[in-house]
């Protein structure tokens, strides 16, 4: 055994060993907490009696109960500290650590020390520093720079040091299996090894191969906001991931998981990563599709689309121009500068109604909007109405209360009634007491009364939305659905917040969002309003915009740096999820520059294998048969151009009598999921034409695929694939 292999296991040992008894350490205090707190509570209900029979009985029953429950207090910390040590601890014995720096300081006095990296950090019973977190400052060297003179940064002072080794290790428990030393980033092999473990239900956190181009993304802290580019499978999902993860480490002192606002494109997507930040040691942050995050911000009754309407509608060929007007930037700037305050007219109040029956009329509440100072803004004039009304409100509701009609209700309530709307008794004789009570019946009566004119329910956003389009494109908007759709929403949302009330989120501290190239104009404009201060990561693929919801990258750097957001582009050019030869035909779909660029990194697989077939039933046989041949342990799909495509094609093979198992997709369901194999469904001509959309489609397709891809087609091959 070489020198180096025997040091490395003896280390290995001694850090087992360590973690082993900080393991039994931190169950034993967890287990004494327990008991403790178990005697606590017996004592608590058992030896003492709790005495409420006199007014100082209470006070020392008050105060003993104080005293058991700060007691309980303490354990619980205790416990929760222990069982969070003990749940890292617990981590680390899968895989104690995955890397190792042997650094010398480059300050007067020269140390030279070893650092061993893991998943968490880990100090030993004696108070020594054994493993440094993949996110702490010094870990940094392990993943960006070469051997050599070096730095790294703490708290945005640079250390200067050198590099003198780089080495990663494959360890499962107390085994060391391996070990490379490396002089550049991550050596290949691991890498390698990682990437050929098949697809999973779940998305897997890359920690341990993290590469050089996505770590300056992940640990990107000084540009408030980062847009990355990335081909197919070059790990902008996972540099998100990790990314959060980063930053939950990095700012733990000033932010939580509730901090943090993800935006995903499907709610499968959302599932299959839901675990790589659990599995972190990390909490998920608030993690929503855009139409969830519409619907969580819009919070009004009126019924939004639902997510199969929402892809149906972004998944049709054709737009009507309406929609287009509103998903624009143009839009958003008019509705943004509008300052003419003669559209708001009589017609667009609407009456604040109690059981049916008028409380202000929209004439009389557009009365009080008028004699606001017209040197306002139009949401300064619509709250002093708010205030208004609420003044009116409560001034009638007071002399409501001093009527003799009142009093003699309160007078007639029995003592049942008065527990159940007051909580308490009280006596009949006490005019004063009889008038507050009274006052609080009619305000528990009239809350929905309140709560219309506190949510401006008097003034119809609808109106103002169809007001203002009409202003700006001299037709009238017509509604297609009862439902509002997310375009209309994000507009009335923008509307919202422009005439009526401040939405911004002041909170949310950072903001990513995958998938970027589907958003519209109008959909980033509402992101960047809602959340002025936040810090923004935007990732996504302009190869993968198959909606007709979309945003070139061009376009979207212009609307970033027109909201005067400084903006720090990443590309990332390597393909870590497909085959050099299922990347080949994907990077042949590619239109601009980047084809010329990418790099597959896995090694050699299988050629892509393109099946002609004369008919539909041919085609269904040949289908099966390739279902059949693949392995059921890895994952495949079918995936169609479309819901509708996905349906006919279950119907057919169901009907051929399919007994493999068999997952059919279409392409927006599929969107950022991998899988071992996949078979594009019927890529002919009669399916895909030559449009941007469809090679877009295709590629999107294609690039899901990590081993193998095939693609039988009836007729003639689509010319999108045959050029090649
Ligand atoms: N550094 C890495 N080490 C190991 N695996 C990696 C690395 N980077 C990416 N991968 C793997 O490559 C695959 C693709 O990654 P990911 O889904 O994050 O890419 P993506 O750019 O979001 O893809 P797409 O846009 O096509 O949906 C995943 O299986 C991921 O685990």
């Amino acid at each position: 055994m070489s020198n180096d292999r025997t040091q490395e296991t003896q280390h290995l040992q001694q850090v087992y060993e360590e973690l082993s008894q900080a393991k039994d350490t931190y169950q034993t205090a967890i287990d004494e907490v327990n008991t403790t707190g178990k005697s606590v509570l017996e004592q608590f209900s058992g030896d003492t009696k709790l005495n409420f029979d006199s007014y100082s009985d209470n006070l020392e029953t008050f105060a003993m109960m104080e005293m058991k429950n700060r007691e309980i207090d303490q354990l619980n910390i205790q416990n929760e500290t222990a069982a969070k040590q003990l749940e890292k601890v617990e981590r680390l014995l899968k895989v104690p650590y995955f890397g190792k720096i042997d650094v010398t300081f480059l300050d007067d006095d020269s140390d030279r020390d070893v650092f061993y990296i893991g998943m968490n950090d880990f100090t030993n019973l004696d108070g020594e520093s054994r493993i440094y977190d993949w996110r702490s400052p010094i870990a940094s060297l392990f993943y960006n720079n070469v051997l050599g003179d070096s730095s790294y940064y703490v708290n945005k002072t640079e250390i200067p040091v050198s590099l003198n080794l780089k080495r990663q290790l494959i360890i499962e428990e107390d085994r060391l299996l391996n070990f490379f030393d490396t002089s550049l980033a991550i050596q290949d092999d691991i890498l390698l090894h990682s990437l050929e473990a098949d697809s999973s239900q779940y998305m897997k956190d890359i920690t341990t191969t993290i590469q050089q181009e996505q770590n300056e993304i992940i640990r990107d802290e000084s540009h408030p906001l980062l847009l990355v580019n990335g081909i197919a499978g070059s790990g902008k999902t996972s540099a998100i991931m990790q990314r959060i993860a980063y930053l939950l480490y990095n700012h733990r002192t000033k932010i939580t998981a509730d901090d943090i606002l993800l935006l995903s494109p499907n709610s499968t997507f959302i599932d299959y990563i839901s675990q790589v930040l659990p599995n972190l040691g990390e909490r998920n942050p608030l993690n929503l599709t855009l139409l969830q995050f519409l619907k969580f911000t819009f919070r009004e009754k009126a019924p939004i689309e639902s997510e199969s309407d929402y892809f149906k509608r972004i998944t049709a060929e054709q737009v009507n121009a309406q929609q287009r007007v509103i998903q624009s930037q143009n839009f958003v700037a008019f509705i943004q500068a509008f300052q003419d305050a003669s559209l708001i007219q009589q017609s667009l109040f609407k009456p604040i109604l109690f059981k049916r029956k008028p409380i202000f009329s929209a004439e009389l509440i557009f009365g009080l909007y008028q004699e606001t100072p017209t040197t306002l803004s139009i949401r300064d004039r619509l709250s002093a109405t708010k205030e208004k009304l609420s003044s009116l409100w409560n001034r009638y509701l007071i002399k409501q209360s001093k009527s003799k009609q009142m009093i003699d209700q309160m007078q007639d309530l029995t003592e049942a009634e008065q527990l159940r709307y007051f909580d308490t008794t009280f006596d009949a004789e006490d005019e004063e007491q009889l008038v507050a009570y009274a006052l609080q019946r009619l305000q528990q009566k009239y809350r929905k009364v309140v709560d219309a004119i506190t949510d401006v329910a008097w003034f119809d956003q609808w109106l103002l939305f169809e007001a203002l389009y009409q202003r700006y494109q001299q037709v009238s908007y017509e509604r297609v659905t009862t439902a509002y759709t997310a375009d209309e929403v994000v507009i009335l949302l923008l509307l919202k917040d422009k005439f009526i009330e401040d939405l911004s989120n002041r909170q949310m501290a950072f903001i990513l969002v995958d998938e970027v190239q589907d958003y519209t104009e109008a959909q980033i404009l509402l992101l960047l309003k809602l959340f002025p201060q936040a810090n923004f990561t935007l990732a996504g693929d302009e190869n993968q915009a198959i909606f007709n919801t979309s945003i070139s990258f061009i376009d979207l750097q212009e609307l970033l740096s027109a909201s005067s957001r400084s903006v720090t582009s990443y590309q990332l050019l390597n393909s870590y999820r497909s085959s050099k030869e299922i990347t080949q035909l994907f990077q042949t779909l590619v239109t601009n520059h980047e084809k010329l660029n990418i790099v597959s990194i896995r090694k050699d697989g299988e050629k892509p294998v393109f099946i002609s077939c004369n008919d539909q039933e041919v085609y269904l046989e040949k289908l099966i048969s390739i279902l059949g041949s693949l392995s059921s342990e890895e994952a495949t799909v079918i995936i169609t151009k479309n819901a509708v495509e996905a349906e006919e094609l279950e119907h057919q093979l169901s009907q051929k009598n399919n007994t493999n198992a068999t997952q059919i997709l279409s392409i927006d369901m599929a969107k950022g999921l991998e899988f071992d194999n996949v078979i594009i469904h019927d890529p002919s001509t009669l399916r895909y034409g030559t449009t941007e959309r469809e090679k877009k489609i295709l590629y999107t397709a294609i690039s899901r695929g990590m081993k193998q891809v095939f693609l039988p087609y009836i007729g003639e091959l689509s010319t999108l694939l045959a050029l090649e």
